[in-house]
Protein backbone atom coordinates (compact mmCIF):
# COMPACT_ATOMS: atom_id res chain seq x y z
CA UNK A 1 0.00 0.00 0.00
CA UNK A 2 1.63 3.79 -1.04
CA UNK A 3 1.20 5.81 2.03
CA UNK A 4 -0.27 8.56 0.16
CA UNK A 5 -2.65 7.33 -2.51
CA UNK A 6 -4.09 4.30 -1.10
CA UNK A 7 -2.33 2.46 -3.73
CA UNK A 8 -2.42 -1.42 -3.43
CA UNK A 9 -0.69 -3.62 -6.10
CA UNK A 10 -4.50 -4.04 -8.05
CA UNK A 11 -5.38 -0.85 -7.30
CA UNK A 12 -3.35 1.40 -9.19
CA UNK A 13 -4.63 5.13 -8.18
CA UNK A 14 -7.31 6.37 -5.57
CA UNK A 15 -9.00 9.60 -5.30
CA UNK A 16 -9.46 9.94 -1.88
CA UNK A 17 -6.56 10.88 -0.03
CA UNK A 18 -4.59 9.06 3.36
CA UNK A 19 -5.50 10.96 6.77
CA UNK A 20 -2.21 12.05 8.45
CA UNK A 21 -2.25 11.12 11.88
CA UNK A 22 -4.15 14.84 13.35
CA UNK A 23 -6.70 14.03 11.18
CA UNK A 24 -7.19 10.11 12.43
CA UNK A 25 -7.15 11.71 15.51
CA UNK A 26 -9.42 14.64 14.75
CA UNK A 27 -11.82 11.70 13.12
CA UNK A 28 -11.94 9.69 16.44
CA UNK A 29 -13.04 12.35 18.22
CA UNK A 30 -15.95 12.26 15.36
CA UNK A 31 -16.62 8.66 16.14
CA UNK A 32 -16.75 8.84 19.55
CA UNK A 33 -19.48 11.69 19.51
CA UNK A 34 -21.92 9.82 16.80
CA UNK A 35 -21.17 6.66 19.37
CA UNK A 36 -22.43 9.13 21.96
CA UNK A 37 -25.77 10.28 20.14
CA UNK A 38 -26.03 7.38 18.57
CA UNK A 39 -26.41 5.72 22.33
CA UNK A 40 -28.25 8.72 23.14
CA UNK A 41 -30.76 7.86 20.55
CA UNK A 42 -30.99 4.68 20.75
CA UNK A 43 -31.97 5.32 24.50
CA UNK A 44 -34.70 7.38 23.87
CA UNK A 45 -35.99 5.10 20.86
CA UNK A 46 -36.43 2.53 23.53
CA UNK A 47 -38.41 5.05 25.64
CA UNK A 48 -40.55 5.88 22.92
CA UNK A 49 -41.41 2.58 21.32
CA UNK A 50 -41.78 1.09 24.85
CA UNK A 51 -44.73 3.99 25.73
CA UNK A 52 -46.21 3.15 22.68
CA UNK A 53 -46.06 -0.89 23.76
CA UNK A 54 -46.93 -0.10 26.87
CA UNK A 55 -50.25 1.97 26.19
CA UNK A 56 -51.18 -0.49 23.17
CA UNK A 57 -51.41 -3.29 25.29
CA UNK A 58 -52.81 -1.49 28.36
CA UNK A 59 -56.06 -0.67 25.76
CA UNK A 60 -55.92 -4.45 24.83
CA UNK A 61 -53.69 -4.25 21.55
CA UNK A 62 -51.74 -6.66 20.74
CA UNK A 63 -47.81 -6.38 21.48
CA UNK A 64 -46.10 -6.37 18.04
CA UNK A 65 -47.88 -4.33 14.71
CA UNK A 66 -46.01 -6.07 12.19
CA UNK A 67 -46.94 -3.81 9.43
CA UNK A 68 -45.09 -1.02 11.58
CA UNK A 69 -42.30 -3.43 12.21
CA UNK A 70 -42.05 -3.60 8.28
CA UNK A 71 -41.68 0.01 7.66
CA UNK A 72 -38.97 -0.13 10.25
CA UNK A 73 -37.16 -2.83 8.60
CA UNK A 74 -37.13 -1.09 5.07
CA UNK A 75 -35.41 2.07 6.49
CA UNK A 76 -32.18 0.44 7.25
CA UNK A 77 -32.74 -1.56 4.27
CA UNK A 78 -30.52 0.51 2.34
CA UNK A 79 -27.82 -0.80 4.60
CA UNK A 80 -27.91 -4.32 3.61
CA UNK A 81 -27.79 -7.82 5.97
CA UNK A 82 -26.42 -5.47 8.75
CA UNK A 83 -29.04 -3.43 7.90
CA UNK A 84 -31.53 -5.44 9.06
CA UNK A 85 -29.82 -6.90 12.38
CA UNK A 86 -29.22 -3.16 12.99
CA UNK A 87 -33.27 -2.55 12.79
CA UNK A 88 -33.95 -6.13 13.97
CA UNK A 89 -32.15 -5.06 17.52
CA UNK A 90 -33.75 -1.51 17.43
CA UNK A 91 -37.07 -3.25 17.24
CA UNK A 92 -35.69 -6.32 20.39
CA UNK A 93 -34.49 -3.38 22.49
CA UNK A 94 -38.03 -1.45 22.11
CA UNK A 95 -39.75 -4.29 22.76
CA UNK A 96 -37.68 -4.91 26.56
CA UNK A 97 -39.64 -6.83 28.89
CA UNK A 98 -42.81 -6.56 27.05
CA UNK A 99 -40.94 -8.75 24.02
CA UNK A 100 -40.42 -12.13 26.27
O1 LIG B 1 -45.10 1.76 16.19
C1 LIG B 1 -45.52 1.08 17.13
O2 LIG B 1 -46.74 0.81 17.25
C2 LIG B 1 -44.61 0.54 18.13
O3 LIG B 1 -45.04 -0.14 19.05
C3 LIG B 1 -43.14 0.81 17.98
C4 LIG B 1 -42.40 -0.39 17.43
C5 LIG B 1 -40.94 0.09 17.16
O4 LIG B 1 -40.10 -0.06 18.05
O5 LIG B 1 -40.70 0.66 16.08
C6 LIG B 1 -42.38 -1.48 18.43
C7 LIG B 1 -43.16 -2.59 18.36
C8 LIG B 1 -44.08 -2.82 17.25
O6 LIG B 1 -44.15 -4.14 16.89
C9 LIG B 1 -43.82 -1.93 16.11
C10 LIG B 1 -43.02 -0.85 16.18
Amino acid sequence: MNAQTHETPDQVSSAEPVASAEEIGELRKEIDWLDAEILRLVKRRVEVSQTIGRARMAAGGTRIVYNREMDVLARYRDLGPDGRQLAMALLNLGRGRLGR
